[in-house]
């Protein structure tokens, strides 16, 4: 592993560069509450079987609560910034779709520091399926790439995902808990070499390994 100086800045104050910023310890428990209600909405539509008349019906309140929710739209790339117990804070997109608190399409995925390490317990719901009763290939991808670059965050500087490799080692189960951990294993110049894992009762179903590059942060 080599450590060379970094020309890319320490991530300060986003707002200062243009983007919008919220605090994560801001957003109303009434909008956590509302992600986990349609997630469960999304899960509930994807498998049922309820009768015409209930689905005409649900069509309508939906519709109708779109467009009441819909009317005041933060903007695209609003980030959430969050400080930790430990006193450490990151940022992060508000409607990321791995991650992102404010996404009802995303997984409760909580990455959380943990030593050297990132690390989340997630359970992935019917939604998320690919072949039956495992996850879709993409979306482990998705989870490794999203605590992959999370672990690249603890440098302090932004990073893009160059080069992502996965290998997928036995099926990942939906309905069952996963672990999910990363870490930073080397850096070079502007590239932040990490690798990451999915566990289901301890046993590895994927890893990935993924060379981040350190990008400067601009608002355009
Ligand atoms: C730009 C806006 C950034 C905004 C960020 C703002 C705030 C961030 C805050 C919070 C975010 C926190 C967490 C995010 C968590 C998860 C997100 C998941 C990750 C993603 O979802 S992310 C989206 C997918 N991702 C992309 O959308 C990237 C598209 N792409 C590019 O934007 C460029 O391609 C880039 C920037 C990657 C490089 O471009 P570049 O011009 O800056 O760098 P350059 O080419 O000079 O290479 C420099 C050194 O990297 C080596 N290198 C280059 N490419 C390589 C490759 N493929 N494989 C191996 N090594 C590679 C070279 O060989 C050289 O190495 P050497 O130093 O040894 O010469």
């Amino acid at each position: 592993m080599t450590v060379d100086a970094q020309p890319i800045a320490k991530l300060s104050d986003l707002s200062d560069l243009g983007f919008a910023v919220v605090e994560h310890s801001e957003l109303p428990a009434e909008l956590l509450d509302l992600v986990d209600q349609v997630r469960g909405l999304v899960h509930a539509v994807a498998r049922t079987q309820a009768d015409t008349a209930v689905l005409a019906g649900a069509a309508r309140t939906v519709a109708a609560l779109t467009e009441q929710l819909g009317a005041d739209p933060r903007p695209l790339g609003t980030m959430v910034h969050r400080t930790w117990p430990d006193g450490h804070t990151e940022y992060g997109t508000l409607s990321n779709i791995v991650a992102g608190p404010a996404n009802p399409l995303a997984p409760p995925l909580e990455l959380v520091r943990d030593g050297e390490e990132v690390r989340a317990e997630v359970t992935l719901n019917g939604l998320y399926e690919g072949p039956p009763g495992l996850v879709h290939g993409g979306w482990v991808a998705a989870l490794l790439d999203q605590a992959l670059g999370s672990a690249s965050s603890m440098t302090g500087r932004p990073s893009l995902t160059a080069n992502l490799d996965v290998n997928y080692r036995k099926p990942t189960p939906i309905g069952a808990e996963l672990t999910v951990a990363a870490r930073i294993t080397g850096t070079e110049r502007r590239k932040v070499f990490v690798s990451a894992e999915i566990r289901h009762h301890g046993v590895v179903t994927a890893e990935g390994t993924a060379v981040m590059v350190q990008v400067a942060v601009s608002r355009s």
